[in-house]
């Protein structure tokens, strides 16, 4: 699933009436897939539809006209004048002409009260969609003030009124809405917070614009989902042995500080890396010993050391509780110059706060950077407020480092150094406790470890650790995660695995 940009959809719009289907046509398709979601989710109850004066609300009348034959009791306000419609928008507005009230109805109690809206009530909000430019105000601000304060059933068109498409930014106040429905590809606003919360269940509908020309007009952004990854990952074929699927090396922070790398290096071996080892000063090693059973544990006594032994490892995981000090500088210098694949997050990016273009100088193809944003404000400082788009800002990012970075949160954005973006939305606020990210870190590092790239290793990892997150519900601490990922991995391999291929070797005997 393609996200794109409002100007790249108005172009694939164009592109599709000049090369394929009308603009009518598409606005047919848009408010009649409206109209059919609306009544299948609500059979029943009165629909109010509520119309702007562009395309948004040119959907709107088309969705009208579609409820009215399903039978439904709807009615229909414009907000604004008949007249100032232009287009398509008038072209569908010819069709109910009789039918449209002023939305000043709804806001003045004394005209008429029976259009109060109550529960059960069903609203399609089509007053603004991507064209939305400015903040809301008058019978705009008030319709979205009204119809948030009551417990009517919200579908909006395209994006809720008062979003930005863009952005994922509220342009003021926004409709929170039930269901979003929009149009064959999704927009910023639908996988960014905070619009992306507003949108409730989002519905994308093919209304007739082809695959090809939203590829010729969009960037490589997409929907991070398993089918854009799945495929990429390494499975461990019958005569697999555990020095063929990778060695992931931890480095540990200091003694009594080592359990955000345990939970890294037990997320390693959970994802399938053959062995993982922490690697930690001679102190620091009982307690992980004591508490690592399958995970092994090697010391070193300087930075020579540790350079030693991570140049033979097949990836490499630092940073969790590494500590904020000129060692942790000293030893993700030394770390990168191996060249072995590696996630730095946490303590080993924010030890660079005060000169990033220094780490940037050091990191290679192989590296991924996966800040909360703190940390990449640490690195990046005023880059989202500047962009004003997390999507963007994280690809700026990735440019800048020349390694793929993971902008982590409730809208993880993994970005390639190439410009191509995956949005992950897929996971619970549950995720949101201590330790959390270590695990996603030692899961990318696995990865990494097992021959999987950079871009995949990040996206597949963010994807499986939300799903985890969902699995496990509300209660959630990070140690748990892991034990749902045997069960998601399974699934996924289920899934992709050739049909001949069977982990357990049948043989039948027949007399
Ligand atoms: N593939 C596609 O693309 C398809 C698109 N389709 C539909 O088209 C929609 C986009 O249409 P659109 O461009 O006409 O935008 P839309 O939001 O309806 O109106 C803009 C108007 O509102 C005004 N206005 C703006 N902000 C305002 C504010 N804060 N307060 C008040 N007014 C404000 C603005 O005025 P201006 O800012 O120019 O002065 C302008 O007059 C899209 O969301 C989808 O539903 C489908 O039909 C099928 C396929
Ligand atoms: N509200 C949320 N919804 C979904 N995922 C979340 C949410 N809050 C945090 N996360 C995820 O949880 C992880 C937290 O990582 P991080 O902030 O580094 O925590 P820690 O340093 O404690 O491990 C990230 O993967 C992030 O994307
Ligand atoms: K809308």
């Amino acid at each position: 699933m393609r996200i794109i940009s409002v100007n790249q959809m108005n172009e694939a719009d164009r592109r599709t009436s000049e090369f394929g289907l009308s603009g009518a046509s598409l606005m047919d398709a848009a408010g009649r897939a409206c109209a059919e979601m609306v009544h299948n989710t609500w059979p029943d109850g009165r629909v109010i539809v509520l119309c702007g004066q562009g395309n948004n609300g040119g959907d709107g009348f088309v969705a009208y006209r579609y409820l009215e034959q399903l039978g439904r009791q709807v009615s229909l306000f414009l907000i604004g004048d008949v007249g100032d419609l232009s287009g398509d928008a008038e072209g569908a507005a010819e069709l109910v002409l009789d039918d449209i009230q002023a939305a000043s109805v709804l806001l003045d109690k004394s005209e008429n009260d029976s259009f109060e809206l109550s529960e059960g009530d069903v609203v399609v909000d089509a007053m603004l969609g991507a064209g939305n430019s400015r903040p809301l105000e008058g019978e705009f601000l008030q319709l979205v003030q009204l119809i948030n304060a009551t417990k009517a059933h919200v579908l909006s068109i395209d994006v809720p009124t008062g979003v930005r498409g863009d952005t994922g930014a509220l342009s003021s106040e926004a409709i929170c809405a039930d269901i979003t429905v929009t149009f064959n590809a999704l927009k910023t606003a639908h996988v960014i917070e905070s619009a992306a919360s507003l949108c409730g269940a989002i519905s994308v509908v093919d209304v007739g614009i082809s695959e090809e020309t939203l590829a010729y007009v969009g960037d490589e952004i997409f929907l991070n989902r398993p089918d854009v990854w799945a495929d990429k990952l390494p499975w461990p074929t019958r005569s697999t042995h555990k020095h063929q699927r990778g060695s992931l090396g931890v480095v540990a922070g200091e003694a009594g500080k080592t359990g955000a790398a345990r939970l890294a290096a037990r997320a390693g071996l959970r994802v399938g890396a053959g062995l993982v080892t922490l690697l930690g000063h001679a102190s620091a090693i009982p307690e992980m010993a004591a508490s690592s059973l399958a995970v092994m544990t090697k010391d070193y006594a300087d930075i020579d050391e540790l350079y030693l032994l991570s140049a033979s490892q097949s990836g490499l995981v630092f940073g969790p509780a590494a500590g904020v000090t000129e060692g942790t500088r000293f030893k993700v210098a030394s770390l990168l110059q191996t060249g072995v694949p590696i996630v730095l997050d946490a303590d080993a990016l924010t030890v660079f706060k005060d000169d990033p273009s220094f780490l940037f100088g050091l990191l290679h193809e192989k590296c991924v950077l996966t800040p909360h944003e703190g940390e990449f404000e640490s690195l990046f400082p005023g880059l989202l407020a500047e962009v004003g788009n997390k999507i963007n800002a994280t690809r700026t990012a990735a440019n800048i480092a020349g390694c793929v970075v993971v902008l982590k949160g409730a809208d993880s954005v993994i970005a390639s150094p190439d410009g191509a973006a995956r949005v992950n939305v897929h996971g619970s606020p549950f995720l949101a406790t201590a330790g959390s990210g270590d695990v996603l870190a030692g899961m990318i590092g696995s990865w990494m470890a097992q021959g999987v790239s950079a871009y995949d290793s990040a996206s597949a990892s963010v994807w499986i650790h939300g799903e985890a997150s969902l699995s496990g519900g509300a209660g959630l601490i990070s140690e748990d995660l892991m034990d749902y990922f045997p069960r998601i991995l399974t699934r996924i391999y289920e899934e992709i695995r050739p049909s001949n291929v069977l982990w357990e070797r049948k043989i039948e005997f027949s007399t």
